[in-house]
């Protein structure tokens, strides 16, 4: 019945899914870098050589809350016959005017205070009586409590060799030196670093901007009750947190009806704040598949989504196109929860990864030992079951079975189990694929 005046022609060709991810990522670019505040950037890569412009630490400095001192007048200190120095004051960690120690003196100084002249050596408070006359102290009487111990003397009980407790000018980074190069995904630590080194802000790619829109003239939102026909919307929730999990800064727009002129005006709304947009849901061949019907009917100026069938379970239909004047990308995945999760994992996240840069934007996959045989899998469709994975025995054991609405399942499942286009069933005990999920 091709060619019948209203009726859609058949897509004449099954892509495999690799066929569909290289297309989706050969049509997707890294975002171009901004300048972001340092807790801004976290998770993004960097793509400036970052060279250190003063050495740390930028002073010579004490390890330890103790006695800046002379080593050579310590050399002779045991616990019986301890060394009495004189306590010339105090020296905080900050600024402020630092004391010189002269032989047979001793300055009472804090953990990250810098050394002051003459000391080449810091003594620990423990290896002293801390000013109070008696044996080895614990700690130091705070200042509030005992401003007298700023002075007075103070006994050595263990000789400190010269340089012991000192951290020198430079002993972690030199200046001039490389800190982190371009290309560096920025973590707790490597942010630590650009703070110490004095950076506000930094040179990275942005975490991309994804609109997640769901549709269904079936869909109310979770918290409100549901009526005859109705269920709550799932997906729009979970594939705006796989998106977050992902890297993306994720905004999710409630359910849409399924109606054409609403999904169009929404769409075109949200263009302006997406450097990638997701829908779920209407991409199959039903009457009301709003979302194929309305993007099919796209002008050339305002882009073009292709609709196709991928040879895949779940995750048949699939829709990508590049829409709007900036030519943002849109990925229309299947409404079916399990179905829109999977599609996520294997077409989504990747193009999300791609347009930060990152350099794996692959899920990793890995061979495991499948617990219990999978009866069927449909001829020349890779199946994606969900599994979950068990690293230290090696094994993966199949949670619930293949239906796509399977949604407690997907909840208790840890990994995705592959079984092959060519397989028809797996027996128990043999080695499959498995994709790692979070
Ligand atoms: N005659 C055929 N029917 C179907 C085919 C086919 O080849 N021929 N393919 C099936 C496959 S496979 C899939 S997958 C689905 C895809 O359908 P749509 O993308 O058009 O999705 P809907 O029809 O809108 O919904 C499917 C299913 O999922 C539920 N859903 C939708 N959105 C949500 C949401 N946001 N949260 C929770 N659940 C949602 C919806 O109520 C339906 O039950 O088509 C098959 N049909
Ligand atoms: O592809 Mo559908 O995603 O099998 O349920």
């Amino acid at each position: 019945m091709n060619g019948t005046t209203g009726q859609t022609r058949h897509q004449d060709r099954v892509w495999s899914v690799d066929e569909h991810l290289d297309d989706v990522l050969s049509k997707i670019a890294p975002l171009d870098p901004i300048e972001l505040q340092l807790l801004d950037a976290q998770g993004c890569v960097l793509v400036e050589d970052i060279t250190v412009p003063v050495a740390l630490p930028p002073f010579d400095n004490s390890s330890m809350d103790g006695y800046a001192v002379r080593a050579a007048d310590t050399a002779s200190a045991t616990q019986d016959a301890p060394v009495p120095l004189t306590v010339i004051g105090d020296i905080a960690a900050g600024p402020g005017e630092l004391p010189s120690v002269g032989p047979g003196q001793a300055a009472r100084i804090m953990t990250g205070a810098p050394l002051p002249p003459g000391a080449d050596a810091v003594v620990p408070v423990e290896w002293t009586d801390g000013g109070a006359g008696e044996g080895p102290a614990a700690e130091m009487r705070a200042h509030s409590a005992a401003p007298q111990d700023a002075g007075g003397e103070v006994r050595v009980h263990r000789p400190a060799a010269a340089g012991a407790h000192i951290r020198t000018r430079g002993s972690d980074v030199t200046e001039g030196e490389p800190a982190l190069a371009a290309g560096t995904v920025l973590g707790p630590s490597q942010i630590g670093l650009l703070a110490a080194l004095g950076r506000g802000t930094v040179r990275v790619r942005p975490r991309p901007r994804v609109v997640v829109l769901s549709t269904g003239s079936e869909l109310v939102q979770p918290g409100e009750a549901l009526g005859p026909g109705q269920i709550h919307d799932s997906n729009s929730f979970q594939l705006t947190a796989a998106a977050r999990a992902a890297g993306a800064l994720a905004y999710r727009v409630g359910a849409v009806a399924d109606d054409a002129e609403t999904l169009r005006s929404t769409l075109e709304d949200q263009l302006i704040r997406a450097d990638l947009l997701v829908t779920s849901g209407g991409v199959s061949v039903g009457a009301y598949d709003v979302v194929k019907e309305t993007l099919t009917a796209l002008s050339a100026e305002e882009g073009t989504v292709e609709f196709r069938k991928l040879a895949m379970q779940p995750g048949k239909p699939q829709g990508f196109g590049l829409i709007g004047p900036d030519r943002i990308p849109l990925l229309a995945l299947p409404g079916n929860p399990v179905s829109s999760y999977v599609s996520f994992e294997l077409f989504v996240r990747p193009a999300l990864r791609t347009l930060m840069g990152l350099p794996d934007v692959h899920r990793p996959t890995l061979r495991a030992r499948i617990t219990d045989a999978i009866a069927s899998s449909p001829k020349g469709r890779r199946q994606f079951l969900r599994g979950s994975h068990d690293a230290e025995a090696g094994t993966v054991a199949p949670v619930g079975g293949a239906g796509s609405h399977l949604i407690k399942a997907m909840a208790h499942a840890n990994a995705l189990i592959v079984v092959p286009e060519e397989a028809t069933e797996v027996t128990a005990d043999s080695e499959v694929d498995v994709v790692l999920l979070g």
